[in-house]
């Protein structure tokens, strides 16, 4: 019996101090085994030195003296860089981190403190799911969770990691959420090799099934990191260029950068290759326009025909939507539909601007693409830019032809400031493939004189036709503009849109192509 205050102070202390590792030394030397950090080191990972606060460290299952403390996660709130950021991490030491009762009633509750303080919510997911003992409970609770991330959606950044082997709900609650981070030597899956193989007698790897590197592939992780460590960095990065919620703004960060243009910018004045389709690195123009050449990608492991991610422009925060024409050309195709339109979602949601960098040659046409929905899939690219109502800024760098010209920030389809360099080419296709189009005839009759025939309407197709003065004389085209001019005159028209408003639709809401 405890009677004295000592007493009493030694027994807290002593809970405390088993509720730190519950699952005792056997789990601990298990877990060292696998060589991975415990639940509270990778929250230490994530969060400011000693800013952590750790919240219902004694809960557990109610009624079984034996009950393991934490149930299977561990929750609280602490810091990143200086910003409060709610965060849950599954102890895999306690049923796997499978969710039971206490363990759902905690996420459940660190959610909604988000939600009330309006920060982010990261969790830190290492666990089979639904726990198999507590039948209805388990997955009762994951539904509770399911419904609390709908209210949290938008409103206030939701970051998850997967980190171990997810399965279950441990990967359809993340997949809801705004950002999926894992490192290489991590799987998800709804479930493992084991479960595949005894229901549908498919013998599949667990790389093949849930590697990282192929969930990234198969669309359902933004960022593959090399290891824990880099992942909590890349997650930090990530937030440093967001908004604790959407009734915020983005951290400035240095404003006022290099007013007068600079040598790096004059660089992009003699960038361009003169050939038409020599590739160059679309990455090279970004550092050249953006602060401080920082860019943080998103989605840098998948459909690199397109590049997503966050710079800033005279401090501020933007999102990047560029072509890379060292791959694929830059065409646009089913997956880097998806990758730009889940980006242009979170940039609305938090209010942050968009600037669209283009050079591509339109769409990858082809039996795979359509096989695969590259219809829903644009459709889905163009729906989510037009109700993206933050400010759009677009500038055409070479190409921007046939439908990739209308989805990359044309203005026809809501762009407020379009830019093109004297190197872009507006049409409708590129100049080989329209004179052979329109010109066959032409050509046929030229007879011995074909190939001189050709070349001369590729010449003056090129000259004539692909150039931006067409688009510039309509106005779909602001102002052409020298490439060393670019940096500053994104920070001018953001500057200038920073007060603009777009009236709601007053409908329940839209109906994306789903
Ligand atoms: C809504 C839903 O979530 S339905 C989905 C339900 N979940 C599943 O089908 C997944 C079941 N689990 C698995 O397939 C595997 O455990 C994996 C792939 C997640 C991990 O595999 P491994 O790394 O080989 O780990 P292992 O299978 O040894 O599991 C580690 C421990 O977690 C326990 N565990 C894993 N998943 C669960 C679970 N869902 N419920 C309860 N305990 C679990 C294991 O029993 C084991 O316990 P022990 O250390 O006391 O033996």
């Amino acid at each position: 019996m405890t009677t004295t205050t000592a007493e009493k102070l030694a027994e807290l202390r002593e809970k405390l101090d088993v509720a730190k590792e519950p699952a005792g030394e056997q789990a601990i030397a298990k877990r060292a085994k696998k060589g991975i950090p415990s639940a509270r080191e990778r929250i230490d990972m994530l969060l400011d030195p000693g800013s952590f606060i750790e919240v219902g460290a004694l809960m557990r299952q109610p009624g079984d003296p034996n009950a393991l403390y934490s149930d299977g996660v561990v929750t609280g709130h602490g810091t990143v860089e200086g910003r409060p950021v709610a965060v849950f991490s599954h102890d895999q030491t306690v049923f796997g981190g499978s969710v039971g009762e206490m363990f759902g009633r905690k996420v459940a509750a660190i959610m909604e403190f988000a939600a009330k303080i309006g920060c982010p919510c990261v969790g830190i997911n290492d666990s089979g799911g639904a726990r198999v003992q507590d039948a209805v409970t388990s997955l009762a609770w994951y539904a509770e969770l399911g419904r609390r991330q709908e209210p949290l959606s938008g409103m206030c950044p939701q970051i998850s990691m997967i980190l171990g082997k997810c399965a279950g709900g441990a990967v359809y609650a993340p997949i809801n959420t705004d950002i999926l981070v894992a490192t290489e030597e991590s799987y998800m899956f709804v479930t493992g090799p084991d479960v595949v193989r005894k229901i549908t007698g498919e013998d599949v790897s667990l790389e093949e099934l849930g590697g990282a590197r192929n969930q990234a592939q198969y669309g359902n992780l933004h960022h593959v990191a090399a290891d824990e460590k880099a992942a909590f960095e890349w997650v930090r990065k990530y937030l440093s260029f967001l908004p604790s919620s959407c009734m915020e703004l983005p951290p400035v960060v240095n404003p006022g950068l290099e007013p007068e243009i600079t040598d790096s910018d004059r660089d992009l004045d003699t960038f361009i290759p003169d050939a038409d389709n020599a590739g160059y690195d679309m990455h090279d123009i970004l550092l050249r326009i953006f602060d401080d050449g920082e860019f943080h990608e998103i989605g840098g492991q998948v459909a690199l025909n397109i590049i997503t991610g966050f710079a800033r422009v005279d401090g501020r925060t933007v999102g990047v939507i560029a072509n890379q024409p060292l791959v694929a050309a830059g065409a646009l195709d089913a997956a880097a539909s998806d990758k730009a339109a889940h980006f242009i979602r979170i940039c609305d949601a938090f209010d942050i601007p968009l600037v669209f960098a283009v050079d591509t040659p339109g769409f990858l046409p082809g039996l795979e693409q359509e096989r695969i929905g590259v219809i829903k899939r644009g459709g889905r690219f163009i729906f989510a830019f037009v109700t993206a109502t933050v400010p759009k800024v677009t500038v055409v760098i070479r190409k921007a032809y046939g439908g990739a010209y209308a989805v990359m920030g044309s203005k026809q389809l809501g762009a407020d400031i379009n830019f093109a360099w004297p190197t872009a080419r507006i049409a409708v296709m590129g100049a080989e493939g329209a004179v052979d189009l329109i010109g066959r005839r032409q050509i046929e009759a030229a007879g011995d004189n074909a190939p001189a025939v050709r070349r001369q309407l590729i010449n003056f197709y090129n000259e004539n036709i692909a150039t931006p003065y067409i688009a510039a004389e309509r106005g779909y085209i602001d102002a052409v503009i020298e490439p060393s001019t670019t940096r500053l005159e994104i920070r001018k028209a953001l500057t200038m849109l920073r007060d603009k408003t777009v009236q709601r639709n007053p409908r329940k809401h839209d109906l994306m192509p789903l």
